[in-house]
């Protein structure tokens, strides 16, 4: 089956179990993914009845998936994802002598794919994605970027990758006016400009907001809206740095999950590398995290050799005093409970297995509030 047919029924999917709200969100997915500006007029149409008809459920299903038939008969070209977008090699900058230096990093990028980018404070994620946006320069390594467009100069270069710093810049005038005004500095004619907008005003879930100006729009808005400019600009690769931060939980969820589903894209896929400090939010939806500690960057596919292979760690939320919280271990094989002064971190012989574990915090009637199992997360790092 094509990618477009398995999307397609992912879509009908999530209709049938009346998760309304995603089914829509893949729905305009499929949509961009047709380029059929038609089609794009008729999600626009329907967005703006929805908006208008909100209680009016079942017949918004109805109408969704008769465009979602209209959409599954149109044929999507596949793009070929094997040749790399980026190919670092042994890329090392530094700032001094004595001072910070970031790698060697290597590294290779491929389009539709999602990279993380975590590590603490001042360890070298920014540095990173300002030199493979080619903000700045870097010592020794090598960096290749191979586009689809051709360009001819570094400033043609930078229209196919995007960086979106911490700190965006207001803008005046109107959502939708702005976002125009991207298209139009591209030379793309008023009728099909004003589509492209709404098409990605709906997709952003931006319809309500789209007469509002800068001060009038929340954090999250501010932020689905430079979403929205940087992809109608089409990049081949985007590069955020933190584009989290000041989003609650439900809204970061979202924004990711946007974010990947959009640059999966089966015929127009986009490579991204997004940094952030929300490390579970970023590892569910990347295909590669890369960490940095002190510049020095980790696989966490490939197991540091200071790593017990198969050794189960957890995370654990309790108020028993470690000598209590140890004996309910006793049988597991713990080889190590390090406490942090919030969060113990047990870790266990690769023998134990995590169900075990909660059967013995469940036996022992242990109140735990927080558990996980961190042992494939890049958070062992950070609490090692
Ligand atoms: N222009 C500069 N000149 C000198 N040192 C710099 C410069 N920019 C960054 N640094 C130093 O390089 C180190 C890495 O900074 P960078 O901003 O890349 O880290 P980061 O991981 O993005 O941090 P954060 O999570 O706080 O944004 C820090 O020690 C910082 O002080």
């Amino acid at each position: 089956m094509t990618q477009a047919k398995l999307r397609i029924q992912e879509v009908n999917s999530f209709f049938k179990n009346k998760d309304t709200v995603l089914g829509y969100r893949k729905l305009m997915d499929c949509a961009i993914d047709t380029q059929d500006l038609a089609i794009y007029k008729k999600v626009i149409a329907l967005t703006d009845w929805k908006s208008q008809h909100p209680e009016q459920e079942v017949a918004f299903i109805e109408k969704a998936l008769s465009l979602l038939n209209e959409i599954s008969k149109i044929p999507i070209t596949e793009y070929q994802r094997e040749k790399p977008v980026v190919v670092g090699e042994n890329l090392i900058k530094s700032y001094g002598i004595n001072r910070f230096e970031l790698g060697p990093i290597s590294t290779t990028i491929h389009k539709g794919e999602v990279y993380g980018l975590v590590g603490e404070n001042g360890n070298g994620k920014t540095t990173l994605l300002r030199i493979l946006a080619k903000e700045i320069g870097y010592d020794k390594g090598q960096l290749h970027y191979n586009f689809d467009s051709i360009y001819k100069s570094d400033y043609e270069l930078r229209t196919n990758l995007v960086y979106i710093p911490q700190r965006t810049q207001k803008w005046y005038g109107s959502l939708k006016d702005n976002l125009k005004f991207v298209l139009s500095s591209y030379g793309i004619p008023p009728e099909e400009n004003e589509t492209r907008v709404l098409m990605m005003i709906a997709r952003f879930g931006l319809w309500p907001y789209k007469h509002l100006k800068w001060n009038e729009l929340s954090s999250g808005y501010k932020m689905r809206f430079e979403l929205a400019r940087t992809l109608l600009r089409q990049p081949e690769l985007l590069l955020l740095d933190e584009p989290l931060a000041n989003l609650d939980v439900l809204a970061q969820q979202v924004i990711l999950e946007d974010l990947k589903s959009m640059c999966n894209s089966i015929n127009k896929p986009i490579a991204l590398i997004l940094s952030s400090q929300q490390l579970y939010e970023v590892e569910k939806i990347s295909d590669k995290v890369i960490y940095l500690r002190d510049g020095k960057y980790t696989d966490n596919n490939a197991m540091p050799s200071t790593d017990h292979k198969s050794q189960l760690i957890i995370e654990i939320d309790s108020e028993l005093e470690r000598d209590a919280l140890t004996s309910v271990f006793v049988e597991l094989q713990l080889e190590k409970l390090n406490y942090n002064g919030g969060i113990y971190v047990a870790y266990f012989n690769e023998s134990t297995s995590f169900p075990s574990v909660l059967t013995a915090l469940g036996t022992h009637k242990v109140n735990a509030t927080y558990i996980r199992n961190i042992t494939k997360s890049t958070r062992r790092f950070f609490v090692s």
